[in-house]
């Protein structure tokens, strides 16, 4: 897999599995923080930071429906790179629909920004990353820190009274983060990418255990937390509205579609109908993204054609008692 190795792009640089056939990610590596403290090295500030997305990637999705559902799209510009991805690694190729220029550096690829932030730089070039544009620098490329940061750092400069975080809740949204990661969110990469029988027997295994498992929770309660929309269910969801549509055939995670599970599709539902949500949503970068961008997964390229699911369809889960934050309500 492509990499950057002492600030220099390298396209065999390292192994997507070990010698067992298991998928390993690894670890990322620009780790600092916005604070709101005018202090801080990297202090929360309207319109200083920046974020280069793709709409494709679920880590990613994280941080823009975050950014959508506090309102801080005045605060925090954004640009997406092309869903494709070839051997240069991510692009911007502003003439593909829903795609933009890099609109602060001008850069035509986005391991550019990365060798900006650090000539020497031996990491993957992933999205997101959260660019200091007073500093030009990257502030961070791990989603769930960035995601922590503006739901709670950047509180004060958000357009909205959203907190996805609250006191009381914390220590449960941290465990279900945790809980969810391993077997759901890196589980289908792990069940996609494994290269043994025996490493994708058991991602499946553990994938399907934990939507079962949180299937049965979600039949007694509206929200992962409980009664209130948090973190935890940003997480999860980007990892469910590209279920059926891509996990479920390219990364062969196919014992079962979320549409047909009792509780998971209309929790889905219900989180796609919150205010804001369906709009960071991008179901043609999803598709076109995993289906050509993975040469040894979908050799063919061939972008699988459904299934058609209607995640505006009625849910009723606001029967249920809970509801998204105050400030995300219509008006009456
Ligand atoms: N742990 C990172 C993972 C980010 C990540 O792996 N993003 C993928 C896209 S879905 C990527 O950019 N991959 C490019 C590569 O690995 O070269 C996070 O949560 O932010």
């Amino acid at each position: 897999m492509n990499m950057l190795v002492d600030g220099e792009w390298r396209t065999d640089a390292y192994e997507t599995t070990n010698e067992e056939g298991e998928f390993e990610r690894q670890s990322t590596t620009f780790r600092d923080e916005i604070v709101d403290d005018p202090d801080a090295q990297f202090p929360a500030e309207a319109g200083r930071y920046h974020l280069y997305v793709s709409k494709a990637c679920p880590w990613a999705h994280r941080t823009l429906l975050v950014r959508a559902l506090k309102g801080l799209e005045d605060a925090i510009t954004v640009d997406v790179v092309d869903p494709y991805r070839d051997e240069g690694g991510w692009q911007f190729t502003p003439e593909k629909d829903g795609c933009t220029p890099d609109s602060i550096n001008g850069f035509d690829y986005l391991r550019e920004a990365y060798v900006a932030a650090d000539p020497d730089a031996t990491c993957r070039v992933t999205v997101p990353v959260l660019w200091d544009k007073k500093e030009d620098t990257i502030v961070n490329n791990e989603s769930e820190e960035i995601l922590r940061m503006l739901d709670t750092e950047m509180d004060r400069v958000a357009d909205r009274d959203v907190d996805l975080y609250p006191d009381g809740y914390q220590d449960e949204i941290d465990e279900i983060i945790d809980e969810i990661y391993e077997p759901i969110n890196n589980g289908v990469y792990r069940a996609g990418f494994a290269s043994s029988q025996a490493a994708y027997d058991e991602a499946v295994e553990d994938l399907f255990a934990a939507l079962d498992h949180w299937d049965s929770v979600l039949g007694d309660q509206r929200y992962l937390a409980g009664d209130r929309l948090t973190e935890a269910d940003i997480c999860m969801f980007t990892t469910l509205v590209r279920f059926d549509q891509v996990y479920h055939t390219h990364f062969m995670c196919n014992r079962q579609h979320v549409q047909e599970y009792d509780n998971l599709w209309p929790y889905l539902r219900d989180l796609y109908q919150t205010p804001s949500v369906a709009e960071t949503v991008d179901m043609a970068h999803i598709k076109e993204h995993y289906y050509t961008t993975h040469p040894d997964v979908n050799p063919s390229g061939i972008v699988a054609a459904g299934p058609d699911l209607d995640f505006e369809a009625d849910h009723d889960r606001d029967e249920m008692g809970g509801s998204p934050p105050e400030d995300l309500l219509p008006l009456a």
